[in-house]
This record gives C-alpha cells, structure tokens and sequence, in this order.
C-alpha cells in the first residue's frame, strides 16, 4: 500500500514538473507578435486620387484568365478606405507590429520619382500615424509585387538601369516615412518575383521567357536591394535609426531518403529556391550558389547558349551586395520532401526546374490547406530556421509571413488553422530555446484579401472580410482570439476556447 502511494506522489510530481517546464516555454517580452499584409492585396483604390496602374492592375484588366476567378484587387477589402478599422482589428488583436507594403504606383505613379502623388503619401502618413497612435511598430516592405506598369513597359526588373529606378523609389519613402518607420524590407520574395512573373505564366508580368529571364531579374533585384539597403545606410540610418533587410520565402527543403543522391538534390533544389537569392547577401563568399551555378552553366552550354543563363557577379557587385542586411526576413508557410531518382526531364525550354532536376514530395498524412502548396509539416519552421542560422550564422531573423488557407466558405471556426498556428508557434518556440535569434512573428494575414491567381477562392485572414457587401465588413474568426490569448500571455495555450467570440480592444 505504501508502495502504491509513493509510486502515485511520483507520478504526481513528474506530471506537475513536466506542466511547469512547459508553462516556462514563453515568448520574450521585446518578441515583436504581428500581421503581414501587401498592398494590392488589400488596398483597392486601384486609381484613386492620383494612383497610377501597376503590373497586376495591368494583368488582371487585360488577362482575367490568369485569375482562377477571373477577379481582381481593384477594391479588394478596401483598406484605402477602411484603415482605420484594420488599425482597430489590430488594437483588437494587441499586435506589437503590422506589417505591410506601399505601392509603388500610388506614391510615383510614372514610377520615376520626379512626379510624387502627395494624395498617394498621405494615404501612407495617415495608415502609419494611426499605427504610431497605439504604438504599433509599422513594417514596410517596398516592393510587394506591384510594379508600376510604365516601368515593366521599359523592361521591369530585366532593365540593367532597374536598380537605380529601385533606389530612387525607396529614399523617396525614406524621406517621407522613415521618421516613424524604423524596419524596411525591399523586396517581398525574391523566387516568386522572377520565376514566377519572369519564367512562368503564373504571376503579374506573366512573361514566361523562361529560366532566362528569371536569372537575369534575380541578378538585378539583388543588385537593387543593396542599392537602397546601402542609400538608407549612408544617407539615412544615422538619423533616422532603423534597419533594412529583406524577405525570401525559405519553406523546407529536406531528403526524401538517407540517399547521398536525395540530399543533394535536397540542396540544388534549397538552392534554387532561396539560395539564389539569399548566398549573395548573407554568405561571406557574396556569390550565387556554387552547386547551382555549375549545373545552370553546364546545362546552358548543352542547349546550345554560348554563355551561362545565370548572369555572374563582378567582384564590385559581390562586394556590393555581401552583408547588405540588418536583418533576415524569413517567409515560411510549409515543407516538401526531394528525391533526386524520381526527375524527370518535363520541359522543352530551359526551365528551373530542369537546371535543378529534382522531384519534391509531400506525405499524404500532413494536412492539407485551401492552397494545394500548403500543408502542416512537422517542425517546419524549427528545420528552416535552424538551417539558416547554421549557414549564415546567428543573425536577426524576423518570420515576416506564415499562414492558413480555408476555402470561401470557411466560416468563422477555423480550427484548422487554429492548429497551424499552434504548432508554428511551437516550433517558434523550439527555435528560440535552441538559440535561434528570431524577434518577431507576422502572421498570414490580418484579413482575407485578393490572393494573387487565386482571386478571392482562398482566404487567409485572421478576421474574415465579406466581399459581397460593399462596406468589406470585417469579422474575428476564432483563430483571431487564440492569437489575441497567445500575444497577451506570451504561452501557447492548447486548452484555451474562445467563448463568446465577442472582440474588443484591452486598455
Ligand atoms: C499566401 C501568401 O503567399 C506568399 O507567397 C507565397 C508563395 C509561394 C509559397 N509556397 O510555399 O509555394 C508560399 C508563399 C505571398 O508573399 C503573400 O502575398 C501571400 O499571397
């Protein structure tokens, strides 16, 4: 009996520890808890007040069938109009940062900057002093995709001058916004800007030219973004004293086997789908990626190109752009699986895909998404991030995006997506008690808005909004309260039901 009773105090007190050690799993005070967002996605206000057109207003007027819906962001969920309520949400949530994009076209609408739209930048001062006002952190990405449509008309991002057109625009917004933005971010993913607009016919311009012209884009958006990361360092940080960095969307790459082959082709395909644009920015060699860049010469030289496809770096421009950089953001929604045995040769053009000669699978077990690209893989962001920081060392990261898809009719009990939360949280978590410097998580997205070719068939906010009343009302779903619980107590709390799904600011 005795016996019995001291086996159940033990099982009681390893029960209890065990409790405690996870209640210690906590988020750091100065942790920044945000909501990502991009401005055509949300805006509206397509010509309003001085906007000019850009590449996606171009694509979806002239080419609706790229649009599974044939829609377009034209007023999407009207923030042009509705920002102070997305602030309110944001209030609601008790997010420390937002972050968000400026387009382009609406503060230069020729894209140069000899003509500024100052109904354009005091749309941007109004949305940032609201932020400031309940001292939310404002993150601006410059380039969200939507390139005004005069400068794709002079080449867009395969123009050599593309560069300097970049830095123009971004000490444009440093000047006007960097008193009260303290944390820019260039370029939105460097992958799906050029293969997907440049080498597909996925994506605004919808060129599809192939792997030619998405190699020639990412030499030159690598170049443009330490352009500007190198303009606000001399001429603006001093004063202005914030950090500029950029976004590269890293999912997971890992081996399907324990094969040398699989784990090499592991790392072409990583390669070839953020190395490229991340190792000559953040390695010390400030080059492309040595495997990547022998298999694309080798190819192009059997297709017949009398040089490589991929542009090279001069040693001035690996100088120029290695360590540009404060800070790494990180887009990271799900992982896939490589095996080298299983590619087979699809295209008769040059493609990436045949540059890297890989075959990605994703097991049938982890849940799947609205999005066919997405699903819930175990320790995602922990395999990511922890990869990062043993190849580039332990920088400052920030996850500047993350999230669910649902379908449009979801509803408003999105437990779904209350456990993809959860469990990228957790692996968050991971990464911090491994000594991964991450500062901050943005959430995928505050409200539903125009998802790029998916129009509005897929919806990733945090709050729904109804684009069939004019007013796009915005409403909580649950995953906006269990994100709200994490914010406030900085812990994942498995067990914590909103009840009722009434929202309101906490004072
Ligand atoms: C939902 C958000 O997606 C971001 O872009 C991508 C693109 C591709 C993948 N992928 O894993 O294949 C992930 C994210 C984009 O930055 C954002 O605007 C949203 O549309």
């Amino acid at each position: 009996m005795k016996l019995f009773i001291l086996f159940g105090c033990l099982i009681y007190l390893v029960g209890y520890h065990a409790k405690t050690l996870k209640q210690q799993r906590r988020f750091p005070e100065d942790f920044l808890f945000g909501t990502a967002t991009a401005a055509y996605q949300i805006e509206g206000g397509w010509n309003a007040d001085g906007k000019g057109e850009n590449i996606w207003d171009y694509v979806t007027h002239n080419t609706p069938t790229v649009i599974t819906d044939a829609s377009n962001g034209d007023v999407a969920a009207d923030s042009y109009n509705n920002y102070k309520r997305d602030v309110q949400m944001m209030r609601e949530l008790g997010l420390d940062a937002y972050r968000f994009s400026i387009s382009w076209a609406r503060i230069l609408p020729d894209g140069f900057s000899n003509n500024v739209n100052e109904a354009g930048v005091k749309f941007y001062n109004n949305y940032i002093n609201e932020m400031i006002k309940y001292n939310i952190e404002p993150i601006v990405t410059l380039y969200h995709w939507d390139l005004p449509q005069k400068l794709q008309e002079l080449g867009g991002f395969a123009n050599p001058l593309f560069s300097d057109w970049f830095e123009d625009y971004a000490r444009v917004a440093f000047d006007h916004f960097g008193d009260r933005v303290k944390l820019w971010i260039t370029f939105n993913e460097p992958r799906e800007i050029c293969y997907e607009g440049y080498a597909s016919d996925t994506k605004a311009p919808v060129l599809n030219s192939s792997a030619v012209g998405a190699y020639i884009c990412a030499k030159n958006l690598i170049l443009s973004h330490a352009k500007a990361y190198h303009a606000y360092n001399n001429d603006f940080k001093s004063n202005q004293g914030g950090e500029c960095g950029i976004t590269i969307s890293v999912n997971w790459y890992g081996p399907l086997t324990d094969s040398k082959d699989d784990a090499m082709a592991a790392e072409l395909r990583r390669q070839a789908e953020w190395g490229l644009y991340a190792e000559p920015i953040f390695s010390s060699e400030g080059d492309f990626p040595k495997e990547l860049s022998r298999k694309i010469a080798l190819k192009s030289a059997e297709q017949g190109y009398s040089r490589s496809r991929l542009p090279s770096l001069t040693d001035d421009e690996k100088d120029f752009v290695k360590g540009s950089f404060d800070f790494f953001g990180v887009n990271h929604y799900t992982s896939l699986l490589v095996s080298a045995s299983e590619y087979k040769q699809e295209f008769i053009v040059p493609s990436m895909l045949d540059d890297v000669g890989a075959f990605t699978y994703v097991p049938e077990e982890w849940p799947k998404a609205a999005s066919y690209w997405l699903r819930l893989a175990p320790n995602s962001i922990y395999n990511a991030l922890s990869h990062l920081r043993n190849k580039y060392g332990n920088i400052k990261f920030i996850i500047t995006e993350n999230g669910w898809s649902s379908g449009p009719s979801g509803g408003l009990i999105d437990d779904d997506r209350v456990r993809y939360y959860r469990a990228a949280l957790e692996s968050v978590l991971d990464c911090l008690d491994d000594g991964i410097n991450i500062k901050g998580y943005m959430a995928w997205s505050l409200l539903d808005n125009f998802e790029w070719n998916e129009g509005y068939l897929e919806r990733f906010g945090l709050y729904e909004v109804d684009f069939e009343d004019p007013a796009r009302p915005r409403t909580p779903r649950k995953s906006a309260f269990v994100y709200k619980q994490i914010i406030k107590s900085r812990e994942i709390d498995h067990s914590y039901e909103p009840d009722p799904m009434t929202m309101a600011v906490d004072e």
